[in-house]
C-alpha cells in the first residue's frame, strides 16, 4: 500500500461541529413550534447531509428522507439561516487536527475533504477555522451526483490530483465514509472519537483515538 494523498471527512473527524449542528436543528425545530431534541439524538442524525438531518430532525426518526415536503423546505430554511449564521460558535478542531494537518501539508503530502456537508457550509466553516488553503480538492456533498457512501467522490479526488484511487487514503468516523473508501477500493483509517457507533465492525483498515496515531499508520 502506498499512500500518496489523504482524504479527511469533516464533521466528527476534524472538527467536533455538534453543537453549532444541535443549535441550528433546534433553532429550526423552534420556528415551527416544535420542542427541542437532546444533542445526542441530532448526533444520531447527522452523516447524510444536510436535507436529510433536517428531515431526520423535524420527524424526530432517522429513517425520515427528504422528500421536499412544505414542512421539510420550510425547516430546511430556518436551519440554512440559523447555521450559517453560526458555523464556528462551538465549533472546534479535534486534538492535534490542526498541528497534524498543517505537518502532512508541509511534506507535500495531497490533502482533500471528502464530506456529506454541503458546500454553502463546507467552504466558509474551512475559511472560518483558517484550514481552506491546506486542501488541494474540496468535495462536499452536492459538489458531485452522489455522495458518500458512492465511491464518486473518492474517485474524483483521484482524479484532480493525477493518483489511482487505492493510493488515496481515507480518514474518517462513520460507517459512510468507511464504505466511501470500500466502495472506491481504498484503505481508510476510522477515528473513534467522532459520531459514528459500532466502530470494530465498520471493517476499517485501523482505528485511531487521537488525530496524530495517523503518522504511525503512514508509517506501516
Ligand atoms: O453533514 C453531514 O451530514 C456529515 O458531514 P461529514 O460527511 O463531514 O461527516
Ligand atoms: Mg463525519
Amino acid at each position: 500500500m502506498s499512500i500518496q494523498a489523504i482524504a479527511f471527512d469533516l464533521d466528527g473527524t476534524l472538527v467536533d461541529s455538534l453543537q453549532d449542528l444541535a443549535r441550528a436543528a433546534n433553532a429550526a425545530r423552534s420556528d415551527l413550534g416544535l420542542t427541542p431534541l437532546a444533542t445526542a439524538t441530532v448526533e444520531s442524525y447527522v452523516g447524510d447531509g444536510a436535507a436529510v438531518l433536517v428531515a431526520r430532525v423535524l420527524a424526530d426518526d432517522a429513517k425520515a428522507q427528504f422528500t421536499g415536503t412544505a414542512l421539510q423546505e420550510q425547516g430546511m430554511a430556518q436551519f440554512n439561516l440559523h447555521y450559517r449564521a453560526g458555523l464556528t460558535i462551538a465549533t472546534k478542531f479535534y486534538p492535534k487536527v490542526q498541528e497534524t494537518l498543517h505537518a502532512l501539508h508541509e511534506r507535500g503530502l495531497p490533502l482533500a475533504i471528502v464530506t456529506n456537508k454541503p458546500e454553502r457550509f463546507t467552504l466558509p466553516l474551512l475559511r472560518e477555522l483558517g484550514v481552506f488553503e491546506h486542501f488541494d480538492v474540496i468535495v462536499s456533498g452536492d459538489t458531485l451526483a452522489e455522495r458518500k457512501p458512492s465511491p464518486l467522490p473518492m474517485q474524483h479526488v483521484a482524479n484532480q490530483l493525477g493518483i489511482e484511487v487505492d493510493n488515496l487514503l481515507m480518514v474518517g468516523d462513520s460507517k459512510n465514509d468507511i464504505l466511501a473508501a470500500q466502495n472506491a477500493g481504498c484503505a481508510s483509517v476510522l477515528v473513534s472519537y467522532g459520531y459514528g457507533s459500532e466502530l470494530e465492525s465498520m471493517g476499517a483498515d485501523a482505528i485511531i483515538h487521537r488525530f496524530d496515531e495517523l503518522f504511525a499508520f503512514l508509517e506501516e
